[in-house]
């Protein structure tokens, strides 16, 4: 048995804009997406959220809402990703390119989905509008959704 592989995401949101970085290597190299990662052993969800935007963005935020529960399956591969998506509104410092992740600010009418992981068109539309979501996207390869299921929840 398998068990899920965790990772974080979070996007930093202002009233018409939100915060991409694009990838600058590694897993999704060359996408722009929001900020995360793994979750280590010994650190809570939350505690990996944080760590990953600080690291990957340079910024800190202060709060912190859980949004989206996405899972990935990828044909062949035995391993499920566990994504738990985060908006923050409040945060500390300044965004700063990493070596991971350019920064960048996005019009929220203007996401560039076609640079962005496919399955972020289904849902983003959910996340820009408030709603909690809990999705699950059958991957082929990188590029290929074969299949997906989404729907808004009232908890997650
Ligand atoms: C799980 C991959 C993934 C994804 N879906 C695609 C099936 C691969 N979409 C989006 N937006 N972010 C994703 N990650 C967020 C956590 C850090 C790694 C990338």
């Amino acid at each position: 048995m398998v068990a899920n592989k965790l990772l974080t995401l979070v996007f930093v949101r202002e009233p018409t804009r939100i915060l991409l970085g694009l990838k600058k290597r590694g897993f999704g190299m060359g996408r722009w997406n929001g900020f995360g990662g793994k979750v280590e052993t010994g650190e809570t969800i939350i505690q990996a959220a944080l760590r990953e935007l600080q690291e990957e963005s340079g910024l800190k935020a202060k709060n912190l809402q859980e949004v989206g529960l996405l899972k990935f399956e990828f044909v062949g591969d035995p391993q499920l990703l566990e994504v738990h998506v985060f908006t923050s509104s409040e945060y500390e410092g300044k965004p700063t390119e990493s070596s991971e992740m350019k920064p960048q600010w996005y019009d929220i009418d203007s996401i560039p989905f076609d640079k962005m992981w496919p399955d972020d068109k289904w849902w983003f539309p959910l996340l820009l509008k408030g709603s909690k979501f809990s999705g699950y996207f059958l991957f082929e390869g990188h590029d290929d959704v074969l299949n997906y299921t989404l729907e808004e929840v009232d908890s997650l």
